[in-house]
């Protein structure tokens, strides 16, 4: 039976996104996304969605109060919906059995629970969050323990793929649709519900079927794998400063070998975002519960090198600008996670921004598209800072990057934003404090160009052989 209504639980950076495209691609079913937050829901409703996102303005105002809503009564959207997508947050665990490592898996239950709670008619429950192993199950067991008579359940899961920054496109054309789901006659009928969902823009045979604990299984490989790739790359990052090679042309070599390719091979001051350092802890974690010490060490070391990336990327800062930044003015270029997206979660741009306040540095900051309040949000959170003061007496935020660039020691690229490309450096250098440094952790800058200005460049991966430059020297007056 074909679905007419979906409910989405979970209006953040997966379930809005991910609903818009469906309801744009299916104008015959209904889409209602729902959320806790009142907040989000407003913003969701208003002409300033919650979260920056290319093209995602112009997919929500095509179908939204079509067959798009956003709304805040989750009760009524579940009891209407034959379908219903789970996409709330599974966050590392701050606490108790598993701290730092385990997904929390308390949003996830609520929104189950209340599922149990309200519906008065069977339901395909799809589980699109990020959840270890097994969660599927546990879902299960809590919609069965509460099942109300003529009420049938099945548990579906269809991990999302979408990276920030391309999400529309990612949901448009994705690689693949991944679905999991029991191999019962009832489990293929809602397995087919789906898939008869997706089929609306997407070919059948890139939507693969597989048992529920690969699929689940298979999400967290996936970002294991990706993590692991740039984790690797960055370790050979390491060799190259310490060696003369170049990270850039070693990445593009053994990329051109069609067995490895060529994505995912960009060094960098390390990965963030919400989802690689989380899912590969939860990965790490999973191993340690199965008694695998040795697959978990593996896995950990992904983490830890990216740990030492940025550590390593803070440590060249200070040791460039002569051993001691304490007081020094040092602007950071971009405080996103990576490019076209304002979500800052585990950005680099955080870590290295704690390292220079360890040592007292006064940090500049100025991104495209993060709020201040976020930013200020992210420096002060008890993980970061055990001193918000210093926060306040140290961070100061810009909204224009020649003023922030104005007076300073030195500049950390951290987030690849294309504009950063195409500034006045010339402007910029003229403006800066002598000797200018610059510290490219993105490897998107012109070096030579930037050295021939007169700045001392730094990247990441590779040594720069610096030409005297040649400055015309004030007439001495004595
Ligand atoms: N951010 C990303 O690019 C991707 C995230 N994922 C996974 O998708 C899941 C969601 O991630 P995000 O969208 O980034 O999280 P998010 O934090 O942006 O959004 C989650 C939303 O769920 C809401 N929520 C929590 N419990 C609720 C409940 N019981 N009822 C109603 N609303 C509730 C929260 O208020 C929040 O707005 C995570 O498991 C993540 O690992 C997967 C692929 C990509
Ligand atoms: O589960 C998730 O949340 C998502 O995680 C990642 O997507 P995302 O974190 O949004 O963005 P990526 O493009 O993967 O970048 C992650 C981080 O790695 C960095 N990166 C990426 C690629 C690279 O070559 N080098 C590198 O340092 C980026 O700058 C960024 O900080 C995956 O790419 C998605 O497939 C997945 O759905």
């Amino acid at each position: 039976m074909p679905i007419k209504r979906i409910c989405c639980i979970g209006a953040g950076y997966v379930g809005g996104p991910s609903c818009a495209v469906i309801a744009s691609k299916c104008p015959d079913v209904q889409v209602t996304v729902v959320d806790l937050s009142e907040e989000r829901i407003r913003q969701w409703n208003s002409d300033h969605l919650p979260l920056y996102e290319p093209q995602l303005d112009d997919v929500v105002k095509s179908c939204r109060e079509r067959n798009l809503w956003f709304s805040t009564d989750v009760d009524k959207a579940i009891i209407e919906a034959e379908l219903i997508f789970i996409c709330v947050n599974t966050p590392t665990k701050l606490f108790g059995i598993g701290k730092g490592r385990a997904a929390d898996l308390k949003y996830i239950e609520s929104a189950a629970r209340r599922i149990a709670t309200v519906a008065k008619s069977s339901k395909i429950v799809v589980e699109k969050s990020t959840v270890p192993v097994k969660a599927a199950e546990s879902i299960t067991n809590i919609l069965q323990a509460n099942v109300k008579p003529g009420v049938k359940y099945q548990v579906l899961s269809n991990p999302e793929f979408l990276a920030e920054g391309t999400a529309i496109s990612d949901l448009v054309s994705p690689d693949r649709v991944l679905i999991g789901g029991e191999k019962t006659d009832q489990g293929r009928e809602a397995v087919e519900a789906l898939c008869w969902i997706y089929e609306h823009w997407i070919p059948k045979e890139q939507i693969i079927v597989m048992n529920t604990w690969s699929s689940e299984l298979s999400k967290l490989a996936a970002n294991a794998f990706l993590a692991q790739r740039i984790s690797s790359i960055n370790a050979i990052s390491a060799i190259c400063e310490a060696t003369g090679a170049d990270v850039s042309e070693v990445a593009g070599a053994i990329g051109t070998d069609s067995r490895i390719g060529s994505k995912f091979l960009k060094a960098s001051v390390g990965f963030g975002g919400s989802c690689f350092q989380k899912d590969v802890l939860n990965l790490v974690y999973l191993c340690e519960c199965l008694n695998l010490p040795e697959a978990a060490a593996y896995w950990q070391q992904v983490v830890d090198i990216n740990d030492y990336q940025r550590k390593r990327f803070a440590l060249r800062i200070v040791e460039s600008l002569f051993n001691t930044v304490t007081d020094k003015n040092i602007t950071i270029l971009g405080f996103a996670f990576k490019k076209d997206t304002g979500d800052t979660r585990e950005s680099a741009a955080i870590y290295l921004s704690k390292y220079l306040l360890d040592e007292e540095a006064k940090i500049r900051i100025y991104d495209p598209k993060v709020e201040k309040e976020q930013m200020l949000r992210e420096l002060t959170s008890p993980m970061i800072s055990d001193n918000p003061d210093r926060v306040s007496k140290l961070v100061t935020i810009y909204d224009d990057v020649y003023e922030a660039a104005k007076g300073s020691h030195a500049l950390v690229l951290c987030t690849e934003w294309d504009e950063f490309k195409t500034l006045d450096y010339k402007r910029i250098y003229a403006d800066m404090l002598k000797p200018a440094f610059i510290f490219d952790g993105r490897i998107i800058l012109d070096h030579e160009a930037l050295m021939e200005i007169g700045f001392h460049v730094e990247t990441i991966g590779k040594r720069l052989t610096r030409k005297p430059v040649h400055r015309p020297i004030a007439p001495c007056t004595q």
